[in-house]
Protein backbone atom coordinates (compact mmCIF):
# COMPACT_ATOMS: atom_id res chain seq x y z
CA UNK A 1 0.00 0.00 0.00
CA UNK A 2 0.93 3.32 -0.75
CA UNK A 3 1.98 6.09 1.64
CA UNK A 4 1.99 9.83 1.40
CA UNK A 5 4.78 11.25 2.43
CA UNK A 6 5.50 14.63 2.92
CA UNK A 7 8.62 15.32 1.07
CA UNK A 8 9.80 18.10 3.16
CA UNK A 9 10.05 16.41 6.24
CA UNK A 10 11.42 12.92 6.54
CA UNK A 11 10.36 10.33 9.32
CA UNK A 12 13.00 9.15 11.38
CA UNK A 13 12.23 5.42 10.14
CA UNK A 14 13.69 1.99 11.17
CA UNK A 15 16.79 1.69 13.04
CA UNK A 16 20.59 2.28 12.89
CA UNK A 17 20.99 -1.29 12.44
CA UNK A 18 18.98 -1.52 9.47
CA UNK A 19 20.36 1.32 8.13
CA UNK A 20 24.05 0.23 8.73
CA UNK A 21 25.97 3.28 8.09
CA UNK A 22 29.58 3.94 6.71
CA UNK A 23 30.81 6.50 9.66
CA UNK A 24 33.64 8.71 8.88
CA UNK A 25 34.92 10.58 12.05
CA UNK A 26 35.91 14.07 11.66
CA UNK A 27 38.44 15.41 14.45
CA UNK A 28 40.80 18.47 15.75
CA UNK A 29 40.80 21.03 17.76
CA UNK A 30 38.41 23.76 17.58
CA UNK A 31 38.71 26.37 14.47
CA UNK A 32 40.96 23.25 12.61
CA UNK A 33 38.61 23.27 9.86
CA UNK A 34 36.99 20.55 10.15
CA UNK A 35 33.71 22.21 8.99
CA UNK A 36 35.45 23.76 6.21
CA UNK A 37 36.55 20.26 4.81
CA UNK A 38 33.78 18.58 5.58
CA UNK A 39 31.57 20.86 2.90
CA UNK A 40 34.30 20.05 0.36
CA UNK A 41 33.86 16.57 0.62
CA UNK A 42 29.99 16.44 0.58
CA UNK A 43 30.40 18.26 -2.89
CA UNK A 44 32.68 15.67 -4.08
CA UNK A 45 32.18 12.19 -1.85
CA UNK A 46 28.11 11.85 -1.38
CA UNK A 47 28.32 12.03 2.12
CA UNK A 48 25.96 14.03 4.60
CA UNK A 49 27.91 16.24 7.42
CA UNK A 50 26.40 16.46 10.77
CA UNK A 51 28.27 18.41 13.08
CA UNK A 52 27.72 17.82 16.44
CA UNK A 53 28.43 21.23 17.45
CA UNK A 54 25.85 22.52 15.07
CA UNK A 55 23.40 19.87 16.20
CA UNK A 56 24.06 21.07 20.37
CA UNK A 57 23.08 24.53 19.04
CA UNK A 58 20.43 23.71 16.67
CA UNK A 59 18.80 21.82 20.25
CA UNK A 60 18.99 24.84 21.74
CA UNK A 61 17.65 27.23 19.39
CA UNK A 62 14.72 24.38 19.25
CA UNK A 63 13.42 25.18 22.79
CA UNK A 64 14.51 22.36 24.30
CA UNK A 65 14.52 21.21 27.78
CA UNK A 66 18.31 20.38 27.58
CA UNK A 67 18.48 23.68 25.64
CA UNK A 68 19.87 25.73 28.97
CA UNK A 69 22.57 23.26 29.99
CA UNK A 70 23.78 22.72 26.55
CA UNK A 71 24.11 26.89 26.42
CA UNK A 72 25.75 26.96 29.33
CA UNK A 73 28.04 23.89 28.69
CA UNK A 74 29.25 25.37 25.43
CA UNK A 75 29.67 29.08 26.80
CA UNK A 76 32.45 26.99 29.32
CA UNK A 77 33.62 24.56 26.15
CA UNK A 78 32.91 21.49 28.23
CA UNK A 79 31.90 18.49 26.67
CA UNK A 80 27.92 17.77 26.81
CA UNK A 81 26.64 14.46 28.19
CA UNK A 82 26.85 11.46 25.43
CA UNK A 83 23.34 10.72 25.64
CA UNK A 84 21.91 14.28 24.59
CA UNK A 85 24.80 14.23 21.47
CA UNK A 86 24.12 10.73 20.52
CA UNK A 87 20.56 10.97 20.41
CA UNK A 88 20.57 14.17 18.02
CA UNK A 89 23.27 11.89 16.22
CA UNK A 90 21.25 9.06 16.07
CA UNK A 91 17.95 10.71 14.83
CA UNK A 92 19.72 12.96 12.10
CA UNK A 93 21.25 9.82 10.72
CA UNK A 94 17.40 8.03 11.08
CA UNK A 95 15.93 11.03 9.42
CA UNK A 96 18.37 11.98 6.75
CA UNK A 97 18.22 8.60 5.13
CA UNK A 98 21.67 8.80 3.37
CA UNK A 99 24.30 5.70 4.26
CA UNK A 100 27.44 8.08 4.17
CA UNK A 101 28.25 10.23 7.13
CA UNK A 102 30.79 12.86 8.02
CA UNK A 103 30.56 12.74 12.07
CA UNK A 104 32.16 16.00 12.82
CA UNK A 105 33.82 16.99 16.14
CA UNK A 106 32.73 13.90 18.05
CA UNK A 107 33.86 11.79 19.64
CA UNK A 108 34.83 14.18 21.56
CA UNK A 109 36.49 12.89 24.91
CA UNK A 110 36.07 8.77 26.07
CA UNK A 111 32.59 8.60 27.33
CA UNK A 112 31.26 9.89 23.73
CA UNK A 113 33.29 7.29 22.22
CA UNK A 114 32.08 4.55 24.25
CA UNK A 115 28.91 5.48 24.09
CA UNK A 116 28.51 5.69 20.77
CA UNK A 117 29.71 1.97 19.82
CA UNK A 118 27.47 0.76 22.53
CA UNK A 119 24.55 2.32 21.82
CA UNK A 120 24.73 2.69 18.02
CA UNK A 121 27.14 -0.70 17.52
CA UNK A 122 28.85 1.43 15.01
CA UNK A 123 32.82 1.40 14.01
CA UNK A 124 33.99 4.13 12.26
CA UNK A 125 35.50 3.22 8.95
CA UNK A 126 38.61 5.62 9.81
CA UNK A 127 38.94 9.06 11.61
CA UNK A 128 39.91 12.52 9.74
CA UNK A 129 42.22 14.30 11.80
CA UNK A 130 43.04 17.53 11.29
CA UNK A 131 46.38 18.50 13.11
CA UNK A 132 47.05 22.56 13.25
CA UNK A 133 48.97 24.78 15.93
CA UNK A 134 47.02 26.34 18.90
CA UNK A 135 48.32 29.63 17.33
CA UNK A 136 46.79 29.17 14.12
CA UNK A 137 43.48 27.62 15.41
CA UNK A 138 43.11 31.24 17.71
CA UNK A 139 43.84 32.91 14.93
CA UNK A 140 41.05 31.39 12.82
CA UNK A 141 38.35 31.31 15.48
CA UNK A 142 38.81 35.02 16.72
CA UNK A 143 38.39 35.48 12.91
CA UNK A 144 35.24 33.10 12.33
CA UNK A 145 32.97 35.86 12.67
CA UNK A 146 30.07 33.70 13.11
CA UNK A 147 28.81 35.04 16.22
CA UNK A 148 29.64 32.21 18.22
CA UNK A 149 29.36 32.83 21.98
CA UNK A 150 32.43 30.33 22.66
CA UNK A 151 34.91 32.27 19.89
CA UNK A 152 35.93 34.69 22.79
CA UNK A 153 39.52 34.00 24.20
CA UNK A 154 39.00 33.01 27.38
CA UNK A 155 36.52 30.37 26.17
CA UNK A 156 38.61 29.63 23.43
CA UNK A 157 41.69 28.93 25.99
CA UNK A 158 39.22 26.29 27.78
CA UNK A 159 38.24 24.00 24.30
CA UNK A 160 42.16 23.95 23.69
CA UNK A 161 42.57 22.79 27.18
CA UNK A 162 39.70 20.19 26.73
CA UNK A 163 41.02 19.10 23.50
CA UNK A 164 44.14 18.45 24.58
CA UNK A 165 43.26 16.74 27.86
CA UNK A 166 40.25 14.75 26.57
CA UNK A 167 39.89 14.94 23.03
CA UNK A 168 43.58 13.61 22.13
CA UNK A 169 43.06 10.47 24.26
CA UNK A 170 40.43 9.44 21.59
CA UNK A 171 42.59 9.93 18.60
CA UNK A 172 45.17 8.24 20.42
CA UNK A 173 42.86 5.17 20.76
CA UNK A 174 41.82 5.10 17.19
CA UNK A 175 45.72 5.50 16.05
CA UNK A 176 46.71 2.45 17.77
CA UNK A 177 43.92 0.55 16.01
CA UNK A 178 45.24 1.83 12.59
CA UNK A 179 42.27 4.22 12.14
CA UNK A 180 43.57 7.84 11.63
CA UNK A 181 44.21 9.71 9.04
CA UNK A 182 46.11 12.88 10.02
CA UNK A 183 46.52 15.70 7.91
CA UNK A 184 48.58 18.61 8.30
CA UNK A 185 45.90 21.56 8.86
CA UNK A 186 47.97 24.18 9.12
CA UNK A 187 47.90 25.16 5.51
CA UNK A 188 45.64 27.34 2.83
CA UNK A 189 42.31 25.33 2.53
CA UNK A 190 43.06 24.38 -1.26
CA UNK A 191 45.97 22.33 -0.09
CA UNK A 192 44.30 20.65 3.06
CA UNK A 193 41.53 19.53 0.70
CA UNK A 194 44.10 18.24 -1.76
CA UNK A 195 45.08 15.70 1.14
CA UNK A 196 41.43 14.81 2.08
CA UNK A 197 40.75 14.06 -1.23
CA UNK A 198 43.22 12.01 -1.74
CA UNK A 199 42.15 9.62 1.08
CA UNK A 200 38.63 9.23 -0.06
CA UNK A 201 39.27 8.75 -3.79
CA UNK A 202 39.62 4.95 -4.41
CA UNK A 203 43.07 4.03 -4.42
CA UNK A 204 44.15 3.19 -8.15
CA UNK A 205 46.58 0.20 -6.87
CA UNK A 206 49.55 -0.87 -9.19
CA UNK A 207 50.10 -4.14 -10.40
CA UNK A 208 53.78 -4.98 -10.05
N1 LIG B 1 43.07 26.08 5.92
C1 LIG B 1 42.57 27.22 6.41
N2 LIG B 1 43.30 28.36 6.38
C2 LIG B 1 42.80 29.53 6.88
N3 LIG B 1 41.55 29.65 7.42
C3 LIG B 1 40.78 28.56 7.48
C4 LIG B 1 41.24 27.29 6.99
N4 LIG B 1 40.25 26.38 7.18
C5 LIG B 1 39.23 27.04 7.78
N5 LIG B 1 39.52 28.33 7.93
C6 LIG B 1 38.72 29.39 8.58
O1 LIG B 1 38.93 29.21 9.99
C7 LIG B 1 37.71 29.30 10.71
C8 LIG B 1 37.46 27.97 11.43
O2 LIG B 1 37.20 26.96 10.46
P1 LIG B 1 36.05 25.86 10.69
O3 LIG B 1 35.96 25.04 9.45
O4 LIG B 1 34.82 26.55 11.19
O5 LIG B 1 36.76 25.00 11.86
P2 LIG B 1 36.20 23.91 12.87
O6 LIG B 1 34.95 23.32 12.25
O7 LIG B 1 37.30 22.90 12.99
O8 LIG B 1 35.95 24.63 14.16
C9 LIG B 1 36.63 29.67 9.68
O9 LIG B 1 36.47 31.09 9.71
C10 LIG B 1 37.22 29.19 8.36
O10 LIG B 1 36.77 29.97 7.28
N1 LIG C 1 30.73 16.02 20.78
C1 LIG C 1 30.56 17.30 21.15
C2 LIG C 1 30.78 18.36 20.21
C3 LIG C 1 30.64 19.66 20.63
N2 LIG C 1 30.27 19.93 21.90
C4 LIG C 1 30.14 21.31 22.40
O1 LIG C 1 30.04 22.23 21.33
C5 LIG C 1 31.15 23.15 21.37
C6 LIG C 1 31.51 23.60 19.98
O2 LIG C 1 31.92 22.51 19.22
P1 LIG C 1 32.05 22.59 17.62
O3 LIG C 1 32.48 21.24 17.15
O4 LIG C 1 30.82 23.19 17.02
O5 LIG C 1 33.21 23.67 17.36
P2 LIG C 1 34.79 23.69 17.48
O6 LIG C 1 35.08 23.81 18.97
O7 LIG C 1 35.37 22.46 16.89
O8 LIG C 1 35.15 24.94 16.74
C7 LIG C 1 32.23 22.41 22.15
O9 LIG C 1 33.20 23.28 22.73
C8 LIG C 1 31.38 21.71 23.22
O10 LIG C 1 30.98 22.61 24.25
C9 LIG C 1 30.06 18.89 22.81
O11 LIG C 1 29.74 19.12 23.95
N3 LIG C 1 30.19 17.60 22.41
Amino acid sequence: MGEVVDAGKKEANGSLADLNPTVVFVLGGPGSGKGTQCANIVRHFGFTHLSAGDLLRAEIKSGSENGTMISNMIKEGKIVPSEVTIKLLERAMLENGNDKFLIDGFPRNEENRAAFEAVTKIEPSFVLFFDCSDEEMERRLLGRNQGREDDNIETIRKRFKVFQDSSLPVIEYYNSKGKVRKIDAGRPVEEVYESVKAIFEPKNEKAD
